[in-house]
């Protein structure tokens, strides 16, 4: 048997591969039976078939390769003119003028420009040559499509054969452009209505020239982009794409001078929030999405300077260089007043509630005595075992310092986006010296500035630099009324250069017998119990080494031993004071239950860290 022809091999595999791989998602999604669809997939293979037969290794035999065309183009033009609307497009009657300019019958999937793949067309590269007129182009192409016919040429010229080989490939950039040139059509090649072509440039688009070989069929050059951009008088493509012409369009309106940003309607987005213009603490929270004329009302407390007719809007200077959406970020985490907290409801830790006094209350309530060298220090660390009373203090420093507070945890810090967290710490110094007094308490400050290692990431070393440099760098002055409080229970995991800027050092050790005493009243103050001072003593001798959380969680378990001694069937309808009283039983068998959270060798860690860096109790 004669070795097929190189064409012949080609069509076969072509028509089989191509129609069977690049449009399978046509015929799975079922829509073989509409006919623009049909149609197009018609007018892909006519164009794949001519690229194909443009590249001279295979178009040996050209009649073999018209008569393919004239077969597809009969299937094209059957479909294209078919009167019936169900079977065809009735495009004729309606002019080839609507055909080729409208894109009715041209999903974006398979239009002309879709044929793209660097490899085929780098093939062409060596054999077309420039086209002797001026190039008619085609917009620039998008990405290349997920499958492509990779047309590859056998080595050895005596085979002769070109070998199909259809890979997937990911979408890619093509790195070149495709620039088709549409000129007058001659038969056989196919009756592309070219009537509606006029020469008209289309914005915007480059062509690059190649040279193309002569034997290069006259009526389709295909020619490649080269390095040098080149403007040319460019033909609309009657393949325009429903995304083409909206661009065209969209570009015929804007040369119009209709902007829409000048219309009243909302704005969504697009404007920068007002957010970031300085707000009190208890100003309105104003929406970003609303519209120019609302903004301008309820913006409060902004001074606004009115030159002529249009205002200026003074954001605060020490905001500018800060980003609106930081800015909002961080004044949601200013911690409203929340349930206020008195020194009284703290037990023991008497020393560091009156150094912290020292530090925070009474500077904020006689700036005139507490400057220079009595100025309050820019950051306290309370270290210590957990549950004993750290976050308690942040949260009593809150109520009682009448300043801005602002609880920050790691979290609200680091940012899923590289340079983020960096800016999150300045916008809250910066936050913080527009609304000082302030206090920035950062709970378990060791997560955040703990010591920076060869192995950290790089985000969370920008944000401690960034920290440190806020603490106590070279913008930062020393008369503004900041504190930074922060709170641990890791410190030997702090970084030396927070330590050093955290000057006061407070140990928050567990609570001694008369802190625990002090908690069992005050928990049990709220409860009916019937404890004398001698069970009381008893309880605090037991619960020696108990954190204050382990002595709440105590007082709670016990507070359950009434509730539990009531009969089910009764529980629904006892009233609370039918329930009996708390007693020493009920303490006896809530030690069984809850046991002291911090060991012996925790604690002496801590001990030797308050020896060596300790602000010592006096
Ligand atoms: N000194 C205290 N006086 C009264 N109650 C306390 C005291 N310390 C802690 N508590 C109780 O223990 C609970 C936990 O306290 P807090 O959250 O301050 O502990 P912490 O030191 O922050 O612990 P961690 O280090 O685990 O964060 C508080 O809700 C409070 O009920
Ligand atoms: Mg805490």
């Amino acid at each position: 048997m004669a070795s097929q022809s190189p064409i012949d091999e080609l069509n076969v595999n072509f028509q089989h591969v191509f129609e069977s791989l690049v449009f399978e998602d046509i015929r799975a999604s079922n829509c073989k039976t509409s006919p623009s669809l049909r149609a197009d997939i018609q007018r892909k293979t006519l164009s794949q078939l001519y690229y194909a037969s443009n590249s001279r290794t295979i178009d040996e035999n050209p009649t073999d390769s018209s008569t393919l065309y004239n077969l597809h183009i009969q299937k094209y033009f059957s479909i294209v003119d078919e009167q019936d609307l169900s079977r065809g497009l009735d495009s004729f009657s309606r002019g080839a003028l609507s055909l080729s300019s409208s894109s009715k019958n041209e999903s974006k999937q398979w239009s002309l420009k879709d044929i793209r793949n660097t490899s085929i067309f780098q093939e062409l590269e060596n054999d077309v040559s420039k086209s002797s007129r001026g190039l008619n182009n085609i917009p620039d192409f998008e990405k290349a499509l997920e499958f492509s016919v990779q047309l590859e040429k056998n080595k050895s010229e005596e085979e002769k054969s070109t070998k199909l080989q259809v890979t997937k490939l990911k979408p890619c950039e093509p790195e070149f452009k495709l620039n088709v040139t549409l000129q007058k059509h001659v038969p056989p090649y196919p009756q592309v209505r070219l009537s509606s072509i006029s020469e008209k440039r289309i914005e915007g688009v480059t062509t690059k020239v190649y040279p193309t070989s002569s034997k290069v069929s006259p009526q389709i050059r295909c020619s490649m982009s080269s390095e040098t951009k080149t403007e040319e008088i460019v033909k609309p493509n009657p393949f325009r794409t429903a995304k083409e012409q909206l661009i065209v369009d969209q570009k015929k309106k804007n040369a119009g001078g209709i902007s829409s940003s000048t219309s009243n309607e909302p704005t969504y987005g697009s404007r920068t929030k007002s957010l970031g213009l300085r707000r009190g603490l208890n100003s309105p929270f104003i929406l970003p999405i609303k519209d120019a004329k609302m903004n301008e009302s309820e913006t409060n407390n902004v001074e606004t300077k009115s030159s002529g007719n249009n205002e200026e809007k003074i954001i605060d200077e020490r905001l500018k260089n800060i980003e609106p959406r930081m800015v909002e970020l961080i004044e949601n985490e200013i911690m409203d007043n929340g349930s206020p907290v008195n020194w009284d409801d703290i037990a023991g830790l008497e020393f560091a509630k009156k150094t912290i006094q020292e530090i925070v209350v009474w500077p904020m309530l006689r700036p005139d005595i507490f400057t220079g060298l009595r100025g309050p220090p820019r950051g306290i660390l309370l270290f210590g075992p957990p549950g004993t009373g750290k976050t308690l203090i942040g949260k009593c420093i809150a109520s009682q310092s009448r300043s801005t507070f602002f609880s920050i945890s790691a979290s609200s810090l680091t940012s899923k986006w590289i340079g983020e967290g960096e800016k999150m710490v300045r916008a809250l110094f910066a936050v913080a010296r527009v609304n000082q007094p302030s206090v920035i308490f950062i709970d378990e400050i060791d997560s955040l500035l703990s010591q920076r290692s060869e192995s950290e990431h790089e985000s969370s070393r920008r944000i401690k630099t960034e920290f440190l440099v806020q603490l106590d760098g070279a913008t930062t002055s020393q008369e503004d009324r900041l504190l930074v409080v922060g709170a641990t229970n890791r410190p030997q995991e702090l970084d030396e250069a927070a330590r050093r800027r955290l000057v006061k050092r407070l140990y928050i050790p567990l609570p001694e017998f008369a802190a625990r005493k002090q908690i069992i009243h005050l928990l049990m103050a709220e409860q009916r119990n019937v404890l004398d001072e001698d069970e009381t003593d008893l309880i605090c001798r037991q619960t020696d080494g108990y954190s204050c959380a382990d002595m709440t969680n105590l007082c709670k378990e016990a507070a359950y031993g009434p509730i539990r001694s009531i009969a089910l069937s009764d529980i629904e309808h006892i009233s609370p004071d039918q329930v009996r009283p708390i007693t020493k039983e009920d303490f006896d068998a809530a030690l069984c239950q809850v046991r002291a959270s911090v060991s012996s060798q925790d604690l002496e860690l801590y001990e030797d860290w308050n020896k060596r860096y300790g602000s010592a109790a006096k």
